[in-house]
C-alpha cells in the first residue's frame, strides 16, 4: 500500500513527528527552512504539509498542488497561509489553536512587566558595568487599567492574570458576547476609542486581518493617555511601526514590548534602535509545553484527516457532513444528487443557480464561519453547487472550492428560505438558468428516510435519484414508451424502474432506471423515436 507523505517545513516538536510515524502509513520528511522556490517544486509530491510562521504559503506555491490535500499550521495564526488560494484548489487548511495559548499568555505577562519596569534595559545596563538605580524608574501595575484588544483565548487568559495583579481590565472585541467578558470580570467596551482613552497599558490579541492591520496609527496613539505602555505579542502590523517609532521617541508612549513585526526578521528596522522598546524574536509560542502542544495537536489532526476520520480545526470547510443531524444528511445528499441531475438534463451555459430551503427544518443556519470568506451559503447550497459542477469538473470540485468555482464561472448563486412551497412543508428546490433554458427540480424526504425528487419543471413525480437513468421528454402520444422498451430490450438492457409524468395533452417526461450501461448508440436510437423531444443518460 502506498504511504501518505507529509512534509514538515519548519521545526516542530518530535512528539508530533512520532505521532505521524506511529500511524504506520505516513512517511515524514523534515525540511526546516526550505526555500520558497524549492518548496514550490516539490509541494505537489506530498499529501500534507506542516508549517509554522517560518513558511509563507502563497497562491503561487499552490498553483500546481499535485496531491496536496492538507496544510497544517502548528500554531494559531494563519495570516501566513493564503486560505482563499488553498480553498480554490480544494486544499484543507487547519491550525492548532489551543496548543500555545498559555505560552503566548505568559510571554505577554512577562513583556508587560518588562515594559513597566524596563527590566531588559536594566539588565543590559548592569551587565555593561553600570549601577544606575535612578534611571530605571518604572510604573506599577496594581490599580492600573489594562486595555485588552481581542478577548479570545490569549486575551482572556491575560485578563485572568492581570486581575490577580490588581489591575482593572477593560476589553474591545466586537465579536464576543458581553456575558463572556462579564464572566471574566472584564468591562467590554463598545468602541476601540473608549479603550484607547482610558487604558494605562494596552495589549493586543487579535489575528491580523483587513480590520486589524494598522488598527493603531498616529491618530489612535494621539487618543491614548500620555505615557501609555503598549504590548504586542499577537501579530506585526496591528500597530503601525513608523507611528510607534515616533510615539516612543516623543515619550507619548512610555515603553512598548513587541514580540512580532511587520517583516520578520525585522532587518534594518529603526524601532530596534530605541531604548524604550523591548523586543523578542517572535517567541510567544516558544515554551517546551507550547511547542509539544501544537505539534501533537496538528499531527493528530493530520493523521485523522488523511484517513478521512475527522477534520478538526479545519478553517475552510464550512461544515462537516457527518456533523449534520441525520435527517439533514439525507437532504444534503438529495440536493447534491439533484444538482447532478440538473447538470445532466439541462442545455446551455449556466448563468444562475438558485437554492430555496423550504420549511422549519432549514430555518436555523447551521454553517459557522471561522475565517474571512466571500460566501455565506448553507451546506445544502454548497452541496447543490458541488453536485452541479461535478458533472463537468469531476473530482476537482469539492465542498471547499465549489462556491469559488461557481464564482469563477460567473454563475450567480442565490440562496433563499421559505416557509412553504406548493403543498410541501419541507422541500429543497434547485433552479438553474442557462443561456438556453431553465430547470426547476425539487426534492423532499418521506418517512422511509429516502430522498425523493417530487418535481421536475412542471411535472410531479416520485423518483429516488440514485443509479443510472434514461431521462426523456416526448410529445404525449401513443407508442413512444413502447418503442423505448423495445430498444432497451433488444440491447439486453434491463429496466429496473419507470416513472412517468405528463401534462394534459402536452408533453411527458420519463425516468427509466436501468441495470446496465447505456451506450451512445442506444441513446441515439432512443433520440430518433418519432415524438421524442430529448433524451439523456443520467448517472447519479
Ligand atoms: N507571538 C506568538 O508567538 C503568538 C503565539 C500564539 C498566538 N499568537 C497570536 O495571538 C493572536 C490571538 O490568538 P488567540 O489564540 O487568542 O486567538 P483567538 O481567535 O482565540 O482570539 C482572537 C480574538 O480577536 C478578536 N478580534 C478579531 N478581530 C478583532 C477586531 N477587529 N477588534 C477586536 N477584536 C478582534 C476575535 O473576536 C477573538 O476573540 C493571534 O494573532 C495569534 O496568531 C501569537
Ligand atoms: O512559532 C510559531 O510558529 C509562531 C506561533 C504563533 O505566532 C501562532 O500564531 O501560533
Amino acid at each position: 500500500m502506498e504511504k501518505f507523505k507529509v512534509l514538515i517545513t519548519d521545526h516542530i516538536a518530535e512528539e508530533g513527528v512520532k505521532i505521524l510515524l506511529d500511524s504506520g502509513d505516513i512517511e515524514v520528511e523534515e525540511k526546516p527552512g526550505i526555500s520558497h522556490d524549492e518548496l514550490k517544486k516539490i509541494i505537489g509530491n506530498y499529501d500534507a504539509i506542516i508549517t509554522r510562521s517560518g513558511t509563507t504559503v502563497t497562491a503561487d506555491l499552490l498553483e500546481n498542488p499535485g496531491k496536496l490535500k492538507i496544510i497544517g499550521r502548528a500554531g494559531v495564526g494563519l495570516d501566513n497561509v493564503d486560505i482563499e488560494a488553498a480553498s480554490k484548489k480544494g486544499i484543507i487548511v487547519m491550525n492548532a489553536p489551543t496548543g500555545n495559548t498559555l505560552a503566548a499568555t505568559e510571554l505577554t505577562m512577562g513583556m508587560m512587566l518588562a515594559a513597566a519596569r524596563k527590566i531588559p534595559a536594566a539588565n543590559n545596563s548592569l551587565k555593561n558595568g553600570e549601577w544606575n538605580r535612578k534611571k530605571f524608574m518604572g510604573i506599577q501595575l496594581f490599580n492600573k487599567t489594562l486595555g485588552i484588544v481581542g478577548l479570545g483565548r490569549i486575551g482572556s487568559n491575560v485578563a485572568i492574570r492581570a486581575k490577580s495583579f490588581g489591575m482593572k481590565v477593560v476589553a474591545y472585541d466586537p465579536y464576543i458576547k458581553k456575558s463572556k467578558a462579564d464572566s471574566l470580570g472584564v468591562t467590554l467596551l463598545e468602541k476601540l476609542e473608549d479603550l484607547l482613552k482610558i487604558s494605562d497599558i494596552i495589549t493586543f490579541h487579535t489575528p491580523l486581518t483587513k480590520e486589524t492591520k494598522n488598527m493603531i496609527t498616529k491618530k489612535e496613539i494621539e487618543m491614548m493617555k500620555d505615557r501609555v505602555i503598549l504590548v504586542n505579542c499577537a501579530r506585526g502590523g496591528i500597530i503601525n511601526e513608523n507611528d510607534l517609532y515616533d510615539a516612543l521617541k516623543s515619550g507619548k508612549v512610555f515603553t512598548a514590548a513587541i514580540d512580532v513585526f511587520e517583516k520578520e526578521p525585522p532587518k534594518d528596522n529603526k524601532l530596534l534602535e530605541l531604548d524604550n522598546l523591548f523586543v523578542t524574536p517572535h517567541i510567544g509560542a516558544n515554551t517546551e509545553e507550547g511547542q509539544k502542544g501544537v505539534a501533537v495537536i496538528i499531527a493528530e489532526q493530520i493523521v485523522n484527516a488523511l484517513h478521512g476520520k475527522s477534520y478538526m480545526n479545519a478553517v475552510n470547510i464550512p461544515f462537516m457532513k457527518s456533523q449534520l443531524p441525520l435527517d439533514l444528511q439525507v437532504y444534503f445528499e438529495l440536493i447534491e444528487n439533484i444538482g447532478k441531475l440538473a447538470a445532466q438534463t439541462i442545455k446551455g451555459r449556466p448563468d444562475e443557480i438558485k437554492v430555496t430551503l423550504v420549511g422549519k427544518k432549514f430555518e436555523e443556519d447551521i454553517c459557522e464561519r471561522t475565517f474571512d470568506t466571500p460566501f455565506s451559503y448553507q451546506p445544502f447550497t454548497i452541496a447543490a453547487i458541488k453536485g452541479f459542477l461535478e458533472v463537468s469538473m469531476q473530482e476537482t470540485v469539492s465542498y471547499i472550492n465549489a462556491p469559488y468555482f461557481a464564482k469563477d464561472r460567473n454563475i450567480n448563486v442565490i440562496e433563499s428560505k421559505r416557509d412553504i412551497y406548493d403543498k410541501y412543508n419541507d422541500l429543497l428546490v434547485f433552479e438553474v438558468i442557462t443561456d438556453k433554458e431553465k430547470r426547476v427540480i425539487a426534492g423532499t424526504v418521506f418517512n422511509d428516510n429516502e430522498g425523493r425528487i417530487v418535481m421536475f419543471d412542471d411535472f410531479r413525480l416520485d423518483i429516488i435519484p440514485k443509479g443510472t437513468f434514461i431521462y426523456f421528454r416526448n410529445f404525449d402520444r401513443p407508442g413512444v414508451i413502447g418503442k423505448v422498451g423495445t430498444i432497451l430490450g433488444s440491447n439486453n438492457i434491463n429496466i429496473a424502474g419507470f416513472e412517468l409524468a405528463r401534462q394534459n395533452g402536452g408533453e411527458a417526461i420519463a425516468f427509466v432506471s436501468v441495470d446496465n450501461k447505456i451506450t451512445e448508440e442506444v441513446l441515439d436510437e432512443i433520440k430518433k423515436i418519432d415524438g421524442m423531444i430529448e433524451a439523456n443518460v443520467v448517472e447519479i
